[in-house]
């Protein structure tokens, strides 16, 4: 999380000339348009264009909801505004808007994959804007206003809503009131008031802040306690100046005339209106551990080093990436609209917002995972006056709030699609975002039905801690904790971990009662290897892998995962002091890289340097066998530099080889080889082999040796965009995963996960 350097300005603060170049490098701007068919060949074209673009031309003006099967409709968004409210900065026209427009569009995109377009409308003519738009339903699936002023923005949207069966939504009045709403709850919560009798005052009365506060009043919050100010003050009953319909709906009864008055002795105080409105006075007057959201964009109407050097107990939120406490509407949009979007909603009605915000508020309770301290610079957020609502590279928030806003737009009937399978919908909303989500779902789901005790061998590392409480939480069995209770215990506090949860279990692996079952255990195995008694004493003693490994080979436990703080062979080796392998089995890794919607095994990735002939057909049995176990049909290839031996050479010889002793072996997958690897991934290049016996491109990949399997797999990642997991250990007796030194929570989860598929989910 950002944090505030010395000289008063946060840390990741940006120069005007970085944002220019920014926006100019490259291609100018922050959006392009990319196909989503194939556009290479005269065919593609004969289907993309004409003639065979008349089909679903002929389809949808039969049935006028197939538009949402054949066009992009269903999945687009129009940004549309006319600039006369842009962020904080006023009325600077629509051209100008562009950059923000484009920046929401984007938002869109990167957050929750909703395709989305700018429109710049140049009118400050309500009729004219209402007019242009109200024709553009056909083209989108929905309608995201922003940055049109009030009260302008109040009849446009009202308008459009009525003329428009597709949701048509102004992001500055419901997307901020979602997003402060839920910063509010949780601040409340942390300053222990009652909405009920909480004093609020919100400067500005536009879109922003008559959204709000319309929303907490419907909360609970006293009409009487809400207190609304603009450029001329406080908004009193029977005041007449500068007043529109929508600011006298609020009209308080107070003697309060002015802003400083209105904030004296307030618990709560809302920033909608301009940079630098609140004085250091108007802070200080207000009441104990006061709640500021300063919600101005660029500038807030005070700065968090501002507050903080007036008083040390307010709870301090900005619209700013730059600050803790972004209160701010891109938590909102890209996930309320992918909801909306999902179940074809005709509008974005309350029932839908309320969800929003209450999924909001529980999120920020829960545990971060390790993306998002990634993605903050190392610093974890944990729930407090520092963190009361998601940051927005959260990954958990395209699960949590699309699904939140589906459930609610089919219960309050404005669905047009109805979702049946909420929690298989949040698996998929997760692979939008995360490639791994979607190849381990159902492997997780498998897990559920069955769930294993796992024992975590390094438990006094916090990430590890952290997976373990996940892979609980998550409901995959029990995480077992191995390490020394007060350390565990103590890296649990300073994470602010709650260990007195079901599903999690301590192993002091000091004063466990098992200590010498285990130690007898490994004798038996070592003692003809050159081990004393005493040495095996040790190694249970002293070394967690050994204890973890051994708790599994003898049913202690049902699986381990090991491997952030030892290097992979080191904990391999551990391991196999204490478990065999598979009777009949080779112990290999498999890597499984994911590009573009594509799955495919890499092997062997871990044990084997230069593997012989015989090698490498346990290799492909061993790979085949983990693909297939994950659901796939494995498609074996056997990769060279030459092709069916061209160009020949003897370095593809053990690769033939290996191809030959499967046959004898009579495997039941298909394999082939030795092949480039074009020729295994590409149909068409396979089709110049036609006797190639490989039905469809390959999905396993055998690599030569171990340095071609980690360099290809390293160079996936780096240049082709690829995700990788593993390696995934195969072969060994017993359910075993190690990780690379180092690794995230969320991937010592997927190994944890994946040990406990191999006890027989
Ligand atoms: N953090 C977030 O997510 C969001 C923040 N905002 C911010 O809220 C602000 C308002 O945006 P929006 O509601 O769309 O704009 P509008 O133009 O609709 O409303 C602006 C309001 O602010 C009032 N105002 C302006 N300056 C002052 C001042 N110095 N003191 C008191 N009131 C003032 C205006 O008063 P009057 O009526 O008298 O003209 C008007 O009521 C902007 O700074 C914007 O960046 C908006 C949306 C989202
Ligand atoms: C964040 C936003 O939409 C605004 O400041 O206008
Ligand atoms: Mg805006």
């Amino acid at each position: 999380m950002p944090d505030i350097d010395k000289k008063d300005r946060p840390v990741t603060s940006v120069t005007d000339q970085e944002a220019l170049e920014f926006h100019a490098m490259g291609r100018p701007g922050k959006l392009e348009i990319n196909p989503t068919k194939p556009m290479a060949t005269q065919r593609d074209l004969s289907l993309a264009y004409s003639p065979g673009v008349a089909v679903p031309v002929k389809a949808i003006a039969a049935d006028p909801q197939t538009a949402y099967d054949y066009t992009a409709r269903g999945n687009m968004v129009a940004v549309i505004s006319n600039g006369t409210a842009i962020l904080g900065l006023g009325n600077l026209g629509a051209l100008a808007s562009k950059p923000v427009m484009e920046g929401k569009a984007v938002l869109f995109k990167r957050f929750a994959d909703v395709d989305s377009i700018d429109l710049e409308i140049d009118t400050e003519n309500v009729d004219e804007f209402i007019n242009c738009v109200r024709f553009l339903g056909p083209s989108f699936g929905g309608i995201n206003l922003e940055d049109i002023k009030a009260p302008d923005c109040f009849v446009i949207e009202s308008r459009l809503r009525e003329l428009m069966d597709i949701p048509v939504f102004h992001d500055d009045q419901h997307g901020t009131a979602i997003i402060a709403a839920a910063g509010l709850i949780n601040a409340l919560e942390l300053t222990g008031r009652d909405l009920k009798t909480t004093k609020l005052v919100c400067n500005g009365a536009g879109a922003a802040a008559i959204a709000c506060v319309e929303l907490i009043k419907a909360m609970g919050f006293a009409p009487d306690n809400v207190i609304l100010c603009d450029t001329k003050g406080v908004i009193y009953q029977g005041r007449t100046e500068g007043m529109n319909q929508w600011k006298s709906a609020h009209a308080a009864k107070t003697d309060a005339r002015t802003l400083e008055e209105a904030m004296q002795g307030a618990d709560v105080v809302f920033g909608l209106s301009q940079k630098g409105a609140f004085s250091a006075e108007m802070i200080r007057s207000m009441a104990e551990r006061p709640i500021i959201f300063a919600m101005a964009n660029p500038d807030p109407e005070i700065t968090p080093e501002e507050v903080a050097r007036i008083r040390d107990d307010a709870i301090m939120a900005t619209g700013r990436s730059d600050y803790p406490n972004q209160v701010n509407n891109v938590l909102g949009f890209p996930y309320i609209f992918r909801g909306a979007l999902d179940v074809r909603a005709s509008t974005i009605n309350d029932a839908m917002k309320i969800a929003a915000v209450n999924a909001l508020a529980n999120l920020a309770r829960e545990d971060v995972p390790d993306d998002v301290v990634a993605a903050y610079q190392g610093n974890r957020p944990r729930f407090g006056s520092q963190y009361i609502i998601p940051v927005p590279f959260d990954p958990r928030l395209i699960s949590a709030i699309p699904v939140a806003v589906a459930q609610a737009a089919i219960e309050s009937g404005v669905a047009r699609k109805v979702i049946t399978d909420m929690a298989g919908y949040a698996r998929e909303l997760s692979a939008r975002r995360d490639p791994i989500a979607s190849t381990l779902a159902s492997l997780y789901e498998r897990v559920r039905r069955r769930p294993k005790r796992i024992v975590f061998a390094e438990a006094e590392e916090e990430q590890v801690l952290r997976a373990a409480l996940s892979y609980a939480n998550q409901q995959l069995g029990t995480a077992i904790l191995l390490g020394r209770e007060d350390l565990i215990r103590a890296t649990a506090e300073r994470a602010g971990i709650d260990l007195n949860r079901p599903g999690l279990e301590i192993v002091n692996a000091r004063i466990s009662t098992r200590i010498e079952a285990y130690v007898d255990y490994l004798y038996a195995r070592l003692q003809r290897h050159g081990y004393l008694y005493r040495d095996a004493q040790r190694l249970i003693h002293n070394d967690r892998n050994h204890f973890a490994a051994t708790m599994v080979a003898l049913g202690d436990a049902d699986g381990m995962v090991t491997g952030i703080t030892r290097n992979y062979s080191t904990a391999l080796e551990d391991v196999r002091r204490c478990i065999d392998e598979k009777p009949g089995h080779r112990i290999i890794g498999v890597s499984l890289a994911l590009c573009r919607g594509r799955t495919v095994f890499v092997a062997d990735t871990a044990v084997h340097d230069m593997p012989t002939a015989e090698q490498l057909a346990d290799i492909a049995e061993e790979a085949a066998g983990l693909a297939r176990r994950m659901g796939y049909s494995p498609r074996v290839a056997l990769l060279a530099y030459s092709t069916f031996g061209h160009p020949s050479g003897e370095r593809s010889e053990r690769v033939r080889e290996a191809v030959k002793i499967l046959d004898k072996r009579r495997v039941d997958f298909e394999y082939d080889g030795e092949m480039a690897a074009d020729v295994a991934l590409n149909r068409k290049v396979m089709e110049q082999y036609p006797f190639c016996r490989l039905s469809g491109p390959a999905n396993v990949l055998v690599m030569p040796a171990f340095h071609s399997a980690s360099i290809s797999t390293k160079m996936l990642q780096e240049l082709g965009g690829s995700t990788v997991i593993g390696p995934i250990l195969v072969g060994v007796d017993k359910p075993v995963q190690i990780t690379a030194m180092g690794a995230k929570d969320s991937d010592i989860v997927n190994m944890a996960a994946i040990a406990a598929y191999g006890a027989g989910s």
